[in-house]
């Protein structure tokens, strides 16, 4: 297909995207939000008090819709504390602790670290999707290290009771990945929420409650 038709028709796609208008209409900056929703609704993940990091956060739907499940009932501040990540800038959402930097870099995770001195996690959320190279060999290696970075980083900061949700690909490296939760988490679910498009790859994993706690 011609390129310019491409671009015609992912237009075309997004402009009549349900979850497009929706996202509009309730000020989410991203239809990405949807996908989020459904699983926290039927899992039951976000709750207020909770400590959550949002892993790849940019333009900051999930880091949205966190932050409005912990808000006050009078609409004051937050009760529970989210801290965003993300390679690319974000505009600032009110009570969220924004880091800009590549979650691969030590450099970036100390400055993550720094942030929580010493508290653990509820909840470790990855929406990270590294840069495609076209090689489905490389891009699944690329896939499976960033997955694996935030399994360790899970690992290491949740409590023994808390989650990770990742977003993941169908691809050479997806049963690594399955048996990588598997070692870490006494629950693994995967989950393809409707907004998430069918003709994507794209799916998203679900662990609960670690094995071996650190
Ligand atoms: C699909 S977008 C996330 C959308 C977001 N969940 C939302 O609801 O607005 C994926 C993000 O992952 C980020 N990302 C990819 N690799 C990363 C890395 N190594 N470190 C930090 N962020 C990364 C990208 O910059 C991009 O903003």
């Amino acid at each position: 297909m011609a390129k310019n038709k491409f671009n015609q028709n992912w237009v075309h796609d997004h402009i009549n995207d349900p979850y497009v208008k929706l996202a509009q209409k309730e000020g989410y900056r991203a239809r990405a939000v949807y996908k989020l929703k459904e699983i926290d609704e039927s899992e039951k993940l976000i709750r207020p008090g909770q400590i959550i990091v949002d892993l790849g956060a940019t333009p900051g739907s999930w880091s949205q819709y966190v932050r409005n499940k912990l808000a006050g009932k009078e609409g004051g501040g937050i009760d529970g504390e989210i801290f965003a990540l993300d390679l690319l800038p974000m505009e600032p959402i009110a009570d969220v602790q924004f880091i800009q930097g590549d979650f691969r870099e030590n450099e970036v995770l100390d400055q993550l670290e720094s942030k929580l001195v010493g508290r653990k996690l509820d909840l470790v959320l990855s929406d990270m999707a590294p840069n495609l190279s076209g090689n489905s060999t490389v891009d699944s290696a690329r896939v499976e290290y960033i997955i694996e970075l935030a399994v360790s980083f899970a690992k290491a900061h949740l409590k023994p009771t808390g989650s990770l949700l990742v977003k993941c690909f169908h691809g050479p490296s997806y049963n690594n990945i399955i048996n990588m939760f598997k070692d870490e988490f006494k629950v693994v679910l995967n989950k393809k929420p409707k907004a998430s498009k069918d003709k994507s790859s794209e799916i998203f994993l679900l662990g609960k409650g670690l094995k071996h706690p650190e």
